[in-house]
């Protein structure tokens, strides 16, 4: 079976072994060195168009946790910015550390951010998720760091659901939820050809990285750490550091929407 983790013995430096793609051309995520993007004065604005009544669930699926979507029809979703068509919001999910010096997947400049918010679309030229989740423009996710300061009333909401998902396989309802009260006051962002950051690793993802962060307070990210990689029964393994460390760029050119 495809067991991988983020243990060394199960973890980014061993996935290779199950997943050769690990050493692709288009590998996620990277060091972002702000000075080296290009600006491209025709990438539009981001549109993110979020119904909270899409809202469906709150998971642990042992790697991370993710809040689940209604993907039936448009309701939610992201257009403008560098793709084409429209895609649908999935679910979202996020990374993050042991301590608050690491945690992120994206780095800018080698800086690593205590957490990652990941919101994962697909292109609605393609039937459902996982007829999109291999092709080279299958996916969009747009990347939201989350900085330490002033505790974050909207990431309280997800964080109070974390009772009910404490360990693998766990999950319950989480209605009426706004992902949009997880963005940060301006969309400007930085963009490339990437690819999931877990298993199966296909390359296959639209990365839209935003610049500005949101706040979360050292509390709220003990709450994180108090998740579970394990199942009941098993013994007790604290969720955190499952993030991705950055892949080499292989020639692949950042653009960025902002001077
Ligand atoms: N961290 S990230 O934003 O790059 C990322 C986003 C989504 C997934 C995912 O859906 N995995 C499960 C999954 C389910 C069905 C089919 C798949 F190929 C598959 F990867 C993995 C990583
Ligand atoms: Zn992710």
């Amino acid at each position: 079976a495809h067991a991988w983790g983020y243990a060394d013995h199960d973890g980014p430096a061993k996935w290779v072994e199950s997943f050769p793609i690990a050493e692709g051309p288009r590998q996620s995520p990277i060091d972002i060195i702000p000075s080296q993007a290009q600006f491209d004065s025709n990438l539009k604005q981001i549109k993110l168009k979020y119904d909270p009544s899409t809202s469906k669930g709150i998971l642990n699926n042992g790697h991370s946790f993710q809040v689940d979507f209604a993907d039936d029809d448009n309701k939610s979703t992201l257009t403008g910015g560098p793709v084409t068509g429209t895609y649908r919001l999935k679910q979202f999910h996020f990374h993050w550390g042991s301590a608050d010096e690491r945690g992120s997947e994206h780095t800018i400049g080698g800086t690593k951010f205590p957490c990652e918010l990941h919101l994962v679309h697909w292109n609605t030229k393609y039937a459902n998720f996982g007829e999109a989740v291999n092709k080279p423009d299958g996916l969009a996710v747009v990347g939201v760091f989350l900085k330490i300061g002033a505790a974050n009333p909207s990431l309280q909401k997800v964080l109070d659901a974390f009772d009910a998902i404490k360990s693998k396989g766990k999950q319950t309802t989480f209605s009426n939820f706004d992902p949009k009260t997880l963005l940060p006051p301006t969309l400007h962002f930085w963009t490339y050809d990437g690819s999931l950051t877990t298993p199966p690793l296909h390359e296959s993802v639209t990365w839209i990285v935003l610049r500005d962060p949101i706040s979360v307070s050292p509390a709220q990210m003990g709450k994180f750490r108090s998740l579970l990689f394990s199942s009941d029964g098993e013994s007790p393994r604290c969720m955190v550091d499952n993030f991705r460390p950055p892949q080499p760029l292989k020639g692949r050119k950042v653009r960025s929407s902002f001077r």
